[in-house]
């Protein structure tokens, strides 16, 4: 196992993530609707979907954060919902709106969750430092978490989830808020990361940056799983992931047509 104190993510025969039969439902909104999907080990998995199409949701569901109304998920080869411990061990996890503790700095929180990981204390320095520095916060450890802007924040939720050297990583739109520059430090980081066999799973609404990054997708709409495989194959024939992305969730033509006929012009 490449956990804690692991030196690289090992490629595992199993895939990363097995899910059979999930549902959920809040309410009348069924939000994940009887997906079945297995996740490759050893990817880089971009997990794609309109607004509203039920990635957090399934996310949630298969990082344990939130309980299935029904089915099973298994991530690195352990039941999620049976043998909890394992899993959370085993993977690193950015969730959609994170919440820290505000009131550590940067270093602080690495330290904090370095020990819940049970990672000895000066391998956490260690590993802190070189993130910090990796992922340029090194000048901004000292400053308050709740005093980070919108991308600072993202990466050092990425330094925390990366600290134990998961086998699995899940990202909830992991550029979102990103300038440009800090956006190309974190793929090179998760780049490095997959290269040593280790598994990113992420959702994003961006598919310049899916096509670009992810060398498997699976799509998302609706609840269900629209199209799932190596991005060549979901791409198919169409000339970009854009194209196949709008024709596979039915969106392809659609604009505001004659609906905004009193938006701009002259008055
Ligand atoms: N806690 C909740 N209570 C009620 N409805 C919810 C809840 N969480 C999600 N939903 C509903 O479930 C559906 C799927 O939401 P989810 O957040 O999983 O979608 P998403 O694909 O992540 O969307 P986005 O890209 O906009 O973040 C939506 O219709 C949403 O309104």
């Amino acid at each position: 196992m490449a956990g804690a104190g692991g030196t690289g993510g090992a490629v595992q025969a199993a895939p990363a993530v097995r899910i059979e039969g999930l549902w959920k439902r809040f309410g009348e909104q069924i939000a994940v609707s009887g997906i079945d999907l297995e996740l490759p080990a050893g990817r880089f998995v971009g997990l794609v979907g309109p607004n509203g199409a039920g990635k957090t949701t399934t996310l949630s569901m298969v990082t344990g954060l939130l309980r299935p109304d029904q089915g099973r998920v298994e991530v690195a080869g352990h039941d999620v919902w049976r043998d909890p411990a394992a899993v959370k061990s085993r993977i690193g996890v950015l969730p959609e709106g994170m919440r820290f503790f505000e009131r550590l700095s940067g270093r602080e929180l690495l330290g904090y969750m370095g020990r819940l990981r049970g990672l000895p204390g000066d391998e956490v320095d260690k590993r802190a430092t070189q993130l910090l520095d990796v992922l340029d916060l090194a000048g901004s450890q000292h400053k308050l978490v709740v005093d980070y802007s919108t991308g600072m924040r993202k990466k050092i939720g990425l330094a925390a989830a990366l600290l134990h050297n998961p086998e699995v990583l899940f990202l909830d739109e992991p550029f979102e808020g990103v300038d440009p520059v800090s956006a190309q430090i974190i793929r090179g980081v998760l780049e490095r990361y997959t290269a040593s066999g280790a598994t990113v799973v992420f959702s994003s609404h961006v598919m310049e940056l899916v096509e670009s990054l992810c060398d498997w997708v699976a799509v998302m709409a609706g609840g269900r799983i629209r199209a799932a495989g190596p991005l060549a194959d979901v791409r198919g024939a169409a000339p970009s992931l854009q194209n196949a992305f709008l024709e596979l969730v039915g969106a392809h033509g659609r604009d505001a047509g004659e609906a905004l006929d009193w938006l701009g012009g002259a008055r």
